[in-house]
């Protein structure tokens, strides 16, 4: 979806959903929890940045998913399982064929699977009007993975937990240079790594947002990736940078979008990367919305699913989906 407006209505029967990456403005890690898994406290803001998913409906329960991701199968793929995990919760007859535009980076620690996921779920929920409730699509995003419930929620959010635990909050959306380094980091090796400080004090998100931000992973993750590490030396000679989840990515904030653009022109060419606004409300959300007051694509007749029809609702005004 990058750099390109996002239409809801592509062609008669296919619909365009924006899969917007995340930050993690801060990230601390509390606790290990007897399952392994371990207590966050998080602070996400999404940005108007991310893949596309183009989905066509099919009345046979088949789900057919293009292209494969590179040695993922596609029964393995967070949008086939998140699509096959809606249809058994609702018994739906409907399938879909699912084309998926992929921008992020992935184990970039911008959240590209999750959200895929979220997505998935979200858009199917609607075209196939199986209306179960965002607490329900949570739930079971959940399973999926820890993050895929904030994509689910679509807002600006402070996380606890293993991310189930959600204050919304506004942060200021600011402009980022989101640079990733030739290197995709696994969030299960961050977390199994045994220098990695886990017992950071738990505080109120009133404190959390008046002091300087931090990320646990950080300290660790320059230290075993030196590919990282370098990429912090480069970025730090312009600007404080940070890095998202458990990385690979680091991200400079900005007031506006020029002077975001002007140091993302001066990066050396083996960080790739790119320039995005923070949003404290999904772009999938707000998209959603429009298609809601719109109206329904299978309930309100044959013309319904024709372009035509049904005009593309408005895409937000900063956004570039
Ligand atoms: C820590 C974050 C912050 O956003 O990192 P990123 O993945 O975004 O970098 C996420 O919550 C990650 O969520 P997600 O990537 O969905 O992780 P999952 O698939 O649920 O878990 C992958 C593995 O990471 C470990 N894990 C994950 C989350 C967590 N709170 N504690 C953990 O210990 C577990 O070993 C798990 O097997
Ligand atoms: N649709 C998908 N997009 C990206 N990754 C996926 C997807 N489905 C499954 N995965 C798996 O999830 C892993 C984490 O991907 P991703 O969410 O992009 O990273 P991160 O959590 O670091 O941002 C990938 O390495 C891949 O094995």
């Amino acid at each position: 979806m990058k750099n390109q407006p996002s239409a809801a209505v592509l062609t008669e029967n296919t619909f365009s959903f924006p899969s917007p990456a995340k930050l993690n403005l801060f990230l601390y890690i509390n606790a290990k929890r007897p399952d392994n898994y371990h207590e966050l406290q998080t602070l996400f803001q999404f940005l108007d940045y991310g893949d596309q998913l183009d989905i066509r409906l099919r009345s046979d329960g088949e789900i057919r998913l293009s292209p494969a991701i590179e040695g993922l199968k596609n029964e393995d793929n967070l949008i086939y399982r998140a699509a096959k995990i809606l249809q058994q919760a609702t018994a739906t007859s409907y399938g879909a064929d699912i084309h998926l535009h992929k921008v992020l980076p992935m184990g970039g620690g911008v959240g590209g699977g999750s959200s895929n996921a979220a997505t998935a779920l979200l858009a199917l929920n609607y075209l196939w009007q199986t209306h179960l409730p965002i607490s329900k699509l949570a739930r079971l995003g959940l399973s999926l993975g820890a993050d895929v419930p904030i994509f689910i929620h679509g807002k600006a959010a402070f996380a606890e937990g293993v991310g189930e635990k959600i204050t919304y909050c506004e942060p200021p959306e600011k402009w980022f240079v989101v640079l990733k380094p030739e290197v995709a980091i696994s969030t299960r090796d961050i977390f199994l790594a045994p220098d990695l400080p886990r017992n950071t004090p738990k505080k109120s998100l009133t404190q959390r947002l008046n002091e300087q931000y931090a990320n646990d992973c950080e300290k660790i993750v320059r230290k075993h990736y030196p590919e990282v590490e370098e990429l912090f030396n480069w970025l730090l000679k312009y600007a404080p940078a940070r890095l998202t989840g458990t990385g690979a990515c680091v991200f400079a904030e900005f007031d506006n979008e020029q002077s975001a653009r002007n140091l993302f022109n001066m990066k050396p060419q083996k960080f790739s990367g790119f320039v995005a606004r923070g949003q404290n409300i999904s772009p999938l959300h707000i998209m959603l919305q429009n298609l809601m007051q719109a109206q329904s694509p299978l309930t309100d007749g044959a013309d319904s699913l024709n372009p035509n029809h049904n005009p593309t609702p408005e895409v937000p005004k900063h956004a570039r989906y």
